[in-house]
């Protein structure tokens, strides 16, 4: 699991490492230089033209170094210096020192708004004007420079951060609108938001070695979940394990039309290790489940179309509900009786949660230790529109520790908050999921980890992990145009095997 650092935690982070490793600071620029050189060369052969825009603070200096190292590759490479006041750093001093020592880059200085046409001979712009270090939206020559990088024909690299984005918080000001972002270290908490794309493009995250202790012990609410988290989570099976073991699930899903939602949640819930599982279908399903999932059982609703009438709670381990259900005012009824009558941890999900945003006096009734599962707009339902995804995340923390259950905001870089605040992005996954379904697929997970008595943050974090991984599998063998939610159930269980094995 990796900590998200804010940038000043990073100059920290920066500076106990060259204390302490130790190493001279321009000597851990070198290895930054090195490290993005590494990724940059990987992608891009020497027959691209190379133009450099740098700033005079250590982003800067990264830039000369890199363009000292790319010339050294044999990379036509072309600098410009934008000089709009910041102060001039002492490794950026010595990197163009040494990069006039090598010679052959011309290196040219901005002083005032250029004619945009100055790039238009570069087939890849890589932007170190500013990184961790801006602490105001960038104005005068700087923003006719990003206007210009913005609107020129050469691929954008950002060097660690878009020149002009904030880490931290939002993004005001102009900003370089970056194709690829090639981080130090860390990734930066602005990055797993959707409104960051633009300008963040796609982003890696390269290792300079900055100093692991540190890292590790750092103050911080954010993190960046992985594999081996996700692997280490994951319980394995003992010889002499029995169903029993294993949970008794219910889904309530599926209304006459929808029973679709139903089916798929039910195979993911299969799929994911539950001992029993019993799905509560209206009428108008019976026939619809029976046959295409075998193996679950029926609790069968009086209500011809819609879920309305009462289950017995007793039975259950845990209870996922949501998907395909619809709001009927019959439902909505049954929906309030059975978290009366439901004491342990649910999965709450699509028209459940609507409900609970459309009746906010029910929300009091959610057991504790529940996951709920929204996308971005069944949150606006029940917490009220944001003005930025900062705040989107503070509302989902704050919904989460209302709740004392996590909270599951789905989407790219799905977030995970828990009710002591804090707050998990998950890696996986893939556009190819935004497709009808994909979510009902994850309310079956879900239950089915719940079923099994995982911990209730451990199963969001494990299941949230599994769908997009499955999803990732899904895609590499269909291709995302074609993948469909079945899809993802089906390899779902190569995703538990690869993660087991
Ligand atoms: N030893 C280190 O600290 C390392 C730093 N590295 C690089 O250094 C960067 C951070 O460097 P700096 O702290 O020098 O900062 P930047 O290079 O991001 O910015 C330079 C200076 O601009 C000024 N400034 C801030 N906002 C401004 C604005 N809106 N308009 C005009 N001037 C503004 C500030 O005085 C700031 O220090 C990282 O993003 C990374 O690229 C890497 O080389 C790794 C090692
Ligand atoms: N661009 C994307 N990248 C990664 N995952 C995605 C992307 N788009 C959608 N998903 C995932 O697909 C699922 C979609 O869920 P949801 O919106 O509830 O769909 P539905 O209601 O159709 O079932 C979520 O788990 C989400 O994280
Ligand atoms: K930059």
């Amino acid at each position: 699991m990796q900590p998200i650092l804010t940038a000043s935690q990073i100059k920290a982070l920066d500076a106990y490492t060259i204390a302490h490793e130790p190493i001279v600071s321009i000597d851990l620029m070198e290895r930054a230089c090195r490290a993005f050189v590494a990724w940059f060369t990987e992608r891009f052969n020497n027959s691209f033209t190379v133009g450099i825009v740098c700033g005079t603070g250590n982003n800067g200096g990264d830039g000369l170094g890199i363009a000292r190292l790319l010339k050294e590759w044999g990379y036509p490479v072309r600098v410009w210096l934008v000089k709009g006041g910041a102060p001039e750093s002492i490794d950026f001093k010595i990197n163009l020192d040494r990069l006039k020592h090598l010679g052959g880059v011309q290196i040219d200085e901005i002083t005032a708004a250029p004619e945009c046409s100055i790039f238009s001979d570069e087939d890849i712009l890589i932007d170190a004007i500013f990184g961790t270090g801006l602490s105001r939206p960038v104005e005068g020559v700087y923003t006719d420079v990003i206007a210009c990088m913005n609107t020129a024909r050469g691929t954008r690299v950002a060097v660690d951060l878009p020149s002009g984005f904030m880490a931290d918080e939002p993004t005001t000001g102009p900003s370089v609108e970056a194709r690829y972002t090639v981080s130090f270290q860390l990734p930066k908490l602005a990055f797993f938001f959707p409104s960051s794309f633009q300008y963040v493009g796609e982003w890696a995250v390269v290792d300079i070695s900055l100093n692991k202790a540190f890292i590790r012990q750092a103050q911080t609410s954010h993190f960046f979940m992985d594999r081996n988290t996700a692997r280490s989570l994951l319980r394995r099976r003992s010889k002499f394990d029995h169903k029993g073991n294993f949970g008794h699930a219910l889904l309530v899903a599926g209304s006459l039309g929808k029973m679709g939602a139903a089916v798929l949640s039910a195979r993911a819930t299969l799929r994911s290790g539950v001992g029993l599982l019993t799905v509560h279908t209206p009428q108008a399903g019976i026939s619809i489940v029976q046959t295409a999932v075998p193996e679950a059982m029926l609790s069968i609703d009086g209500h011809a179309s819609v879920f309305a009438g009462a289950v017995q709670p007793e039975r259950y381990t845990t209870i996922g509900i949501g998907p395909g259900l619809g709001k009927a005012p019959e439902t909505v009824k049954a929906f309030h009786k059975l978290l009366e009558n439901f004491p342990h941890p649910m999965v709450i999900d699509a028209d459940a949660l609507n409900i609970l945003g459309e009746n906010r006096e029910l929300l009091h009734l959610v057991p504790k230790g529940s996951i709920l599962t929204p996308h971005p707009k069944e949150f606006e339902r029940l917490v009220g529109p944001w003005q930025n995804d900062f705040e989107r995340l503070e509302k989902q923390k704050g919904l989460a520790a209302q709740l004392q259950s996590v909270v599951v905001l789905k989407g790219a870089f799905t977030s995970i908050a828990a009710p002591d605040g804090k707050t998990f992005f998950n890696p996986t996954g893939n556009p190819g999921m935004a497709t009808g379904g994909s979510g009902d697929v994850l309310t079956g997970i879900l239950t089915g980890l719940l079923a099994q008595r995982y911990d209730t943050l451990e199963g969001a974090l494990l299941g949230v992990y599994l769908h997009g991984f499955a999803g990732d599998l899904g895609a590499w063998e269909k291709g995302m145009d074609s993948l469909i939610a079945s899809d993802i159930v089906e390899f779902l269980s190569g995703a538990f095997a690869r993660l087991g094995g």
